[in-house]
């Protein structure tokens, strides 16, 4: 395989760049040549394609974001759409491709195998850490750290006033964000979409800790939480307890943004030279990514369909912590 394309889809995660610096390097490395394909789907059909050197991923590695910057393309969810794409790709001579996104990226990107024969590699990129065939996706580890440092700074309001705060922190899905950034801050509690918490434990939970003389309660809730978003939540619970002071955190898309962890930019330049191997050796419509520190091949279909549970392990110990 001669020339490749590589483009970043759907949301950005920390470490998007420091994949796509690592993908451009070693194609060049292996003499061959890479396209950057702009806004993910949307710029292939747009044939928003240039070539790029090694300079061109240059004094990236430490931002977040991503370079190549990225859409939801809701053209590419077409036959028409992606017949375009097709094309475009012809234009330029490409052979293989580099998909770096979510789920929702790595179900285009089986499709289009599926229809065009086009050999591609996924590489895991999403804040959510809900794909299976890795233990990490890329910008997992720079979201919990970020969730980790709000709630550090809340939690000395929170201790200040003797306050209940309600912190709700990224996870459409799924709850990684929550338990890890949860147990690492010291949460009373933590609520995620894989397990049901019913405002009855909520409360049960708060006034176990009063009775310890806890003065002050952290609950970190996954945006996707059954049970509702932190509003819905606090309110459900103010509603019930009238002499405590209660506030709601919304942590958002800072947990999407800032300098990616060592951890991030080194699983990203790790998959990112992976990908770029892997479609060298022949590999296609799989997800690269690395479990218990060694590089696997995941086929899409599996890393689509099927779940990665939550640690139970984990789960547990948020109760035993909080004791
Ligand atoms: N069933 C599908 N067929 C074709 N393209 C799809 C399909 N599902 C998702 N995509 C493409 O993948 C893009 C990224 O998916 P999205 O769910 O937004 O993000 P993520 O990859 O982060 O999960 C979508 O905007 C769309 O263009
Ligand atoms: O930037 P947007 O489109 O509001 O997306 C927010 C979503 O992005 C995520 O961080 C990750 O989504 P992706 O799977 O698309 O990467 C979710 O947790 C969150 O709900």
């Amino acid at each position: 395989m001669k020339r490749i394309g590589i483009f970043t889809s759907g949301g950005d995660a920390p470490g998007m760049n420091a994949c796509i610096r690592a993908a451009v390097r070693t194609a060049i490395y292996h003499d061959m040549e890479v396209f950057g394909i702009k806004y993910g789907y949307d710029g292939m059909i747009k044939g928003d394609i240039f070539p790029m050197d090694s300079h061109s991923v240059s004094n990236i590695v430490q931002k977040s974001g991503t370079k190549l910057k990225s859409a939801r393309s809701k053209d590419f969810q077409t036959k028409k759409g992606r017949e375009r794409a097709y094309y475009q790709l012809t234009r330029f001579g490409i052979e293989g491709l580099i998909a770096i996104g979510g789920d929702g990226t790595f179900t285009g990107a089986k499709v289009f195998f599926e229809e065009f024969n086009l050999p591609v590699i996924g590489v895991p990129g999403t804040i959510d850490n809900d794909l299976f065939g890795t233990d990490n996706t890329i910008g997992f580890d720079t979201a919990v750290n970020t969730a980790l440092q709000a709630i550090d700074k809340i939690r000395d309001t929170a201790d200040s006033h003797d306050r209940v705060f309600f912190i709700e922190v990224m996870g459409r899905d799924s709850g990684y964000i929550a338990i890890q950034s949860g147990i690492g801050g010291g949460a009373e509690l933590v609520m995620v979409p894989e397990t049901e918490t019913t405002i009855t434990e909520v409360i049960s939970t708060l006034k176990k800790g009063w009775t310890r003389q806890k003065t002050s309660s952290i609950i970190v809730i996954a945006e996707g939480d059954e049970a509702g978003n932190a509003v819905e939540i606090a309110e459900k619970v103010k509603s019930q307890i009238k002499e405590k002071d209660f506030r709601v955190s919304i942590l958002g898309h800072i947990q999407r943004g800032g300098a990616p962890t060592a951890h991030d930019r080194i699983l990203a330049s790790r998959l990112g030279v992976g990908a770029v191997e892997g479609l060298r050796e022949g590999k296609k419509n799989v997800m690269v990514g690395i479990i218990n520190n060694q590089l696997t091949f995941t086929s899409l279909e599996e890393s689509i369909t099927k779940q990665k549970p939550l640690n139970p392990d984990l789960i547990r110990m948020v109760d035993i912590l909080s004791i």
